[in-house]
C-alpha cells in the first residue's frame, strides 16, 4: 500500500515539490473522477469516511465511559491515581495529533496514516481487552497491559484523528466550498452520534453483564476493539473512491528553517540604517522562495489567531468533571428512569445532534435570509459567549445546591438529634437549652428526627442533661464539641443513653451511605454487595458502607444461612441508620433514620447550561474545525487540524492546573471561568478583527512569479494532474 510520489530537485530552498500546490483548487486536485452521491456534489467516499469517524468516535468514547471504573475497581487503584491517569490519557489523545499530522503530511499520506495508525489502535484496544480478563495474568500483568493498550490507543486516536478531518475535506473539490462545510457538520454529527451511543451502552455492557464472576470489563473494552476493528475496514473499503493526496515531503522542516532564518536573519540587521520589511517573515527572501514565505505566513497567522482558543475547551472539558460532580450532589430520578450523575453527561451528543440540524437548516439560513455575513471568527466569538452563559447557569445552580446542603456547625455551634428508642416521647433537658422534644422511633410519623442547633458559649461543653418519658426520669451525661454533630441515643426502660458523633457531609459521588446500630446483645456481621461491615453488640455502630442509589437487601449470618434485611430506597447523597431493635427469630426488627437528607435539587436544572455549552460548540467547534480545514495550505491541513486539536489538550491542562489548585469555593470558581472565558472572547473578537482569511489567489501570483524565475526545464509546482495516486 503504497501512495507514489514525484520527487522533485533540491536545488534551492522551498522548492521542494509540497511548496507548489496549496490550496485544493480544482488545478491543483487530483484529476481522479470521483463518484458523487446521487445528483448532489458530495462525493460517495465521503460515506466511509463518516462512517469510520462514527465508529471511531464509538470506540474511543465506549472505552473512555468505563476507563475510571475500570481502574478503581478492577486495578484497585485509589480515586487519585484513577483521575491523574484518566486525564493524563485524555490529555495524552490530543497531544499525539502532533505527532500523526507531519507524519501523515510529509511523509505517508493522510491514507497510509490513517491506515497504519488505525490497525495500532486496533492492537491498543484488544490490549487493554485482554488486560481486562481476570483469569489472564496477575495483577502487575493487568496494569502492564492496560498502561501499553492506552499508549497504544492513545497514538492511534490522536495519529487519526487530525488526518481523518482533512482527508475528508480533500474530497471535495474547491468550488463546492459549502458542501464540504456541510460535510464538517456531518462529521461532526457522526462524532456524537458515536460518543452518545457508546456512553450509553459500554457502561451497561459492563455493570449488566457478568462475566469471570464480576463486572464484565473484558466485554466493556472488547465491544470498542470491535468497533474500531470495523472503522478500519469500511475505511479501507472506501479506498477505490477516494481522491489522495501524495505526502508533501518534509514540508515542516522548511517551515521551521524559514522561521528560524527569518528570525536570524532580522537579528543581525537590527540596526537603523537596514530599512524595515512588511512582515518579519519577509526576511526569509534572501534564502527562501516567496511562495514558501506566503505559506508559512499563512500558517502562522492560524496559530497565532489560536493562542485564546483552549480556554474555551477548558470550560468544555469540565462536563466529564466539575459538571458531573455538580451533578452527583442533585436528585437525578426522573419518576419512571433514574439516571446515574456520570450518565447525563450524554445530554452533550444528544443535544449536538439536535443542534446541528437546527442551526444548519434553521438559525445560519435566517441569519443570512437578514442579509448578515456570519464568518467563521464571529460565528466562533458568539459559541465562546454561549459557553461563558452556560457557566453562568451553572453558578446560579451551584448556589441554589448549597442552600440544600445539611447545615455544617461552625465556631460556637453544634447540632443534635435525638434518637428516641424509648416507649414514649422522650423530653431532653440540656441545662441551658430549649427542652428538646422527640417523639418515639416507634410512633408512625417519627422516623427522621431533626438536627437542633445548639448555640455553645464555650467551646468545650460537659452538660447534665435530664430525659424524661412519661413518669420515668434519668440522667445523661453529655459532652459536646463546637462545629460538631451529634445523635444522642435513648433506648430501655430506665432510659439509657448514648452520644454518637456524626459527619454531616454528603456521600461523595451521588451514592448513599448506611450505618448499622446494633442494639441487640450479641456482635453483627451486615452484608451489602460485596461489603461488610460489623457492629458490635450493645449499640456497638458500624462504620458507614456507600452504596449506588436504589432498593437496597442487606445479609446477615443466621445459623449456617444468610438472612436477608429490606432496607428499601437509599437515595441519591443520604446517609441512613439502621438501628438494629430486636432479633425476631427469623428476621431482625429494625428502624431507619435519614441522618443526611436526600439530594433534593433536581438534575434537569443542569439542562440549561447543557444547552448552552452545547449551542457553544455548534458555533465554535464545527465551525473551527471547517476553518482549520479552509484556511491551511494544502501541504499542511492536517498539521493545521493538530494545531487546532493541540487547542484542547491545552485546554484539558488548564482544567488540570485549575482543579488540582483549587481553594476557590466551586460557584466561585464557575464564575471566574464564565468571566475569563469572557475576557478571552474579546481579545480573539479583536485578533479575529485583523485576521486577513487566506486567498488562494495570494499563492497564484506567487506561482506566476516563481515560473518566470525558475530556470528552464525546473518545474516550479508539480500540476496535480501530474501527481499519480496508486493503492
Ligand atoms: C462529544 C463532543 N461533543 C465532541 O464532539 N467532541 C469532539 C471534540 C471530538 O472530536 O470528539
Amino acid at each position: 500500500m503504497k501512495e507514489e510520489m514525484l520527487i522533485l530537485p533540491e536545488s534551492r530552498e522551498g522548492k521542494k515539490s509540497g511548496l507548489s500546490s496549496y490550496f485544493s483548487t480544482s488545478a491543483s486536485s487530483p484529476t481522479k473522477k470521483v463518484p458523487k452521491l446521487c445528483g448532489t456534489n458530495y462525493p460517495l467516499s465521503i460515506m466511509f469516511i463518516v462512517v469510520n469517524e462514527f465508529c471511531e468516535r464509538f470506540s474511543y468514547y465506549g472505552m473512555k465511559a468505563v476507563l475510571t471504573l475500570y481502574f478503581l475497581n478492577y486495578l484497585h487503584w485509589d480515586e487519585n491515581l484513577s483521575t491523574t491517569v484518566y486525564h493524563a490519557f485524555s490529555g495524552l489523545c490530543y497531544f499525539t495529533p502532533l505527532i500523526g499530522a507531519p507524519i501523515a503530511d510529509a511523509w505517508l499520506g493522510k491514507f497510509n496514516t490513517i491506515f497504519y495508525l488505525s490497525i495500532l489502535y486496533v492492537i491498543g484496544h484488544v490490549i487493554k481487552s485482554v488486560g481486562a480478563i481476570p483469569t489472564v495474568g496477575s495483577t502487575e500483568v493487568h496494569v502492564a497491559l492496560s498502561i501499553i493498550g492506552l499508549i497504544a490507543i492513545a497514538f492511534g486516536t490522536g495519529g487519526i484523528k487530525p488526518c481523518v478531518a482533512a482527508f475528508g475535506g480533500d474530497q471535495f473539490e474547491e468550488e463546492h466550498a459549502q458542501e464540504r462545510s456541510k460535510f464538517f457538520s456531518i462529521f461532526y454529527l457522526s462524532i456524537n452520534a458515536g460518543s452518545l451511543i457508546s456512553t450509553f451502552v459500554t457502561p451497561v455492557l459492563r455493570g449488566d453483564v457478568k462475566c469471570f464472576g464480576g463486572d464484565c470489563y473484558a466485554l466493556a473494552f472488547g465491544v470498542p476493539a470491535a468497533l474500531m476493528f470495523v472503522a478500519l475496514i469500511v475505511f479501507v473499503a472506501g479506498s477505490g473512491m477516494y481522491k489522495k493526496y501524495p505526502p508533501q515531503g518534509n514540508i515542516l522542516a522548511s517551515v521551521f528553517r524559514c522561521i528560524g532564518f527569518a528570525l536570524k536573519n532580522r537579528w543581525r540587521h537590527r540596526s537603523k540604517q537596514y530599512p524595515k520589511r512588511e512582515h518579519w517573515l519577509d526576511w526569509a527572501e534572501e534564502k527562501f522562495q516567496k511562495r514558501l514565505i506566503t505559506e508559512v505566513k499563512m500558517v502562522t497567522k492560524v496559530l497565532f489567531l489560536y493562542i485564546p482558543l483552549p480556554m474555551f475547551w477548558a470550560l468544555f472539558d469540565q462536563q466529564g468533571s466539575r459538571w458531573t460532580l455538580q451533578a452527583t450532589r442533585m436528585n437525578s430520578d426522573f419518576g419512571g428512569f433514574v439516571l446515574q450523575p456520570d450518565q447525563i453527561q450524554i445530554l452533550n451528543p444528544l443535544l449536538i445532534l439536535i443542534l446541528i440540524p437546527i442551526f444548519d437548516l434553521c438559525i445560519y439560513p435566517l441569519v443570512r435570509c437578514c442579509k448578515i455575513d456570519f464568518k467563521a471568527i464571529p460565528k466562533m466569538a458568539i459559541g465562546m459567549i454561549l459557553a461563558a452563559l452556560a457557566f453562568a447557569v451553572a453558578t446560579v445552580v451551584e448556589i441554589k445546591i448549597n442552600e440544600t446542603l445539611p447545615p455544617v456547625p461552625k465556631a460556637q455551634v453544634s447540632y443534635l438529634q435525638v434518637l428516641n428508642l424509648a416507649g414514649g416521647d422522650v423530653d431532653v433537658d440540656i441545662p441551658g437549652f430549649e427542652i428538646i422534644k422527640q417523639p418515639s422511633l416507634y410512633g408512625a410519623n417519627a422516623l427522621d428526627p431533626d438536627y437542633v442547633k445548639l448555640e455553645l458559649t464555650t467551646a468545650h461543653n460537659n452538660f447534665d442533661a435530664k430525659l424524661t418519658v412519661g413518669a420515668v426520669t434519668a440522667d445523661c451525661p453529655i459532652h459536646i464539641q463546637e462545629k460538631s454533630s451529634y445523635s444522642l441515643l435513648v433506648y430501655g426502660d430506665n432510659l439509657n443513653c448514648d452520644l454518637i458523633e456524626e459527619s454531616q457531609t454528603k456521600p461523595a459521588n451521588g451514592l448513599a451511605a448506611v450505618r448499622f446500630i446494633n442494639m441487640l446483645n450479641r456482635d453483627i456481621n451486615v452484608t451489602i454487595g460485596e461489603s461488610t461491615v460489623s457492629a458490635k453488640g450493645n449499640n456497638g455502630v458500624s462504620p458507614y458502607i456507600t452504596v449506588k442509589r436504589g432498593k437496597i437487601t442487606a445479609t446477615y449470618p443466621a445459623g449456617a444461612e444468610q438472612q436477608e434485611l429490606d432496607l428499601g430506597l437509599l437515595n441519591f447523597g443520604a446517609a441512613y441508620s439502621v438501628i438494629l431493635v430486636r432479633d425476631l427469630g427469623d428476621t431482625i426488627e429494625f428502624k431507619k433514620t435519614e441522618d443526611v437528607s436526600a439530594n433534593s435539587f433536581h438534575v434537569a436544572w443542569q439542562v440549561p447550561q447543557y444547552v448552552l455549552l452545547s449551542a457553544g460548540e455548534v458555533m465554535f467547534s464545527v465551525t473551527g474545525l471547517e476553518f482549520s480545514y479552509s484556511q491551511a495550505p494544502i501541504s499542511m491541513k492536517s498539521v493545521l487540524q493538530a494545531g487546532w486539536l493541540f487547542t484542547i489538550a491545552i485546554g484539558n491542562v488548564i482544567v488540570l492546573i485549575v482543579a488540582q489548585a483549587g481553594s476557590l469555593a466551586q460557584w466561585a470558581e464557575f464564575i471566574l471561568f464564565a468571566a475569563l472565558l469572557v475576557a478571552v472572547c474579546i481579545i480573539f473578537s479583536i485578533m479575529g478583527y485583523f485576521y486577513v482569511p487566506a486567498n488562494p489567489d495570494d499563492l497564484k501570483e506567487e506561482e506566476e512569479l516563481e515560473k518566470k524565475q525558475l530556470p528552464e526545464g525546473e518545474p516550479s509546482a508539480i500540476p496535480m494532474e501530474e501527481r499519480k495516486t496508486k493503492m
